[in-house]
């Protein structure tokens, strides 16, 4: 790909995947991705920020050849091999070149990629001179790995962002903000900060003191407003508010409760998003979880646990850790069922309250259905705690 400059002597050197569909074999990518790096020139060096996925290495140095580049330094700003995975193919063209890293990153470097360069740790507020120009490198811990920091282009404002602020979405207009760039830096945002939203949150007040006009990350586009995302960033690790269904069926009688209990929730004025977790994208469940409060497990019984389906989508909350404060059990079963328990077992990380379950033999009648009603009354009261 051609580099694009972004801004005086810096370029964007991205390569786009439009095609790929998921990522680490676990994040659905409705929109592609990109792998994005960024050479900065300045009057006595040049840099290159991150490269690329090591499948796109050949398309990231004809970019550099193109340019004539001559670079000085690469900045590993993660070790993740999407970032880093071409720094051994740089190192041949550029055997002079000094990797830049966290002492954390470098120790990645060398045990994911198994190279030997010419590395050189920084600390938190380290700078490089590139003549004119100075680089500034910020350690932001666990956004996304404990390696990871940010770099700050002084002067010009600019903070190379690495996975904070992603999106994975493949576009030939790297500096147009898309219509749906919130929902799916929210989407990349449930997937890859949520665990550590403590941390995430604790990053964000410390980049909050830099005066930044431009974020450029390592996926997605290029931010020109930065306060949008910044805004999201500290709405989504502050918590939410709504209820999400996470259910499926296999005849019929768990839809019943989740329908009754979706519109009683709805008359009461109480945002429900129901997900039947066995037909739709693993991905859009777990991005509405970034806003709940309550997740209500819908599920029949199978073997006397939850149906498999919900079981693989609760160890993924359980890893996730979404901000949830109450959790409630529901579903039909045949003879006997466990379920409730199992699906303590497999929330076991999350610190949250259970509701009294709804459990039904067979197809609901009127009076489970008014169980289910009380349910609804319950979480509307935890709701707006
Ligand atoms: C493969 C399979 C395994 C089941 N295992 C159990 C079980 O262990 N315990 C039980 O009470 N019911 C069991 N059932 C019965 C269902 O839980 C029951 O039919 C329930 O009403 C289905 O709810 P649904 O209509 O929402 O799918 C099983 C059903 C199927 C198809």
């Amino acid at each position: 790909m051609t580099a694009k400059r972004i801004a005086d002597g810096v370029y964007y050197t991205g390569t786009i995947d439009w095609d790929r569909r998921t990522f680490d074999e676990l994040v659905t990518l409705p929109r592609g991705t990109s792998y994005n790096s960024y050479l900065i020139s300045g009057t006595s060096a040049t840099a290159l920020i991150d490269t690329t996925e090591p499948s796109r290495a050949a398309e990231l140095l004809r970019t550099l050849e193109e340019m004539d580049a001559d670079i000085k330094y690469i900045v590993s700003q993660h070790a993740e091999q999407d970032h880093s995975g071409t720094i051994p193919e740089l190192l041949e063209i550029y055997p002079e070149a000094e990797v830049i890293g966290t002492p954390a990153c470098i120790e990645l470097l060398q045990e994911l990629l198994r190279i030997n360069g010419n590395f050189r740790e920084v600390k938190d507020g380290e700078s490089i001179s590139l003549g004119d120009r100075t680089l500034r490198f910020i350690v932001t811990p666990w956004v996304h790995w404990p390696d990871t920091m940010v770099t700050y282009l002084e002067g010009d404002g600019i903070l190379f962002t690495c996975d904070f602020f992603g999106s994975h979405i493949a576009t030939s207009d790297i500096m147009e903000t898309p219509d749906d760039f919130l929902r799916e830096a929210k989407r990349y945002y449930a997937h890859i900060m949520m665990p550590f939203s403590q941390m995430v949150a604790s990053n964000l007040r410390k980049i909050s003191e830099l005066e930044v006009s431009m974020m450029a990350p390592s996926h997605g586009p290029v931010i020109s407003e930065p306060g949008l995302i910044m805004d999201a960033y500290d709405t989504w690790t502050s918590g939410g508010e709504g209820v999400v269904i996470a259910y499926t069926t296999m005849h019929g009688s768990t839809r019943v409760m989740v329908e009754r209990l979706t519109e009683k929730l709805m008359e009461l004025d109480v945002s429900v998003r129901p997900v039947n977790v066995a037909e739709h994208d693993t991905g859009e469940f777990l991005t509405e979880l970034v806003d709940a409060s309550v997740l209500v497990v819908a599920s029949p019984t199978v073997l006397t646990r939850p149906h498999p389906a919900i079981a693989s989508v609760l160890y993924l909350v359980n890893a996730l850790r979404p901000p949830l404060r109450h959790v409630a059990v529901m579903g039909s079963y045949g003879w006997g069922s466990l379920i409730e328990s199992e699906v303590r077992k497999l929330l076991s990380n999350l610190n949250v309250e259970y509701l009294e379950s709804v459990l039904v033999k067979g197809l609901p009648v009127e009076e489970d259905l008014q169980r289910v009603d009380e349910l609804a009354m319950k979480i509307k009261g935890v709701n707006e705690w």
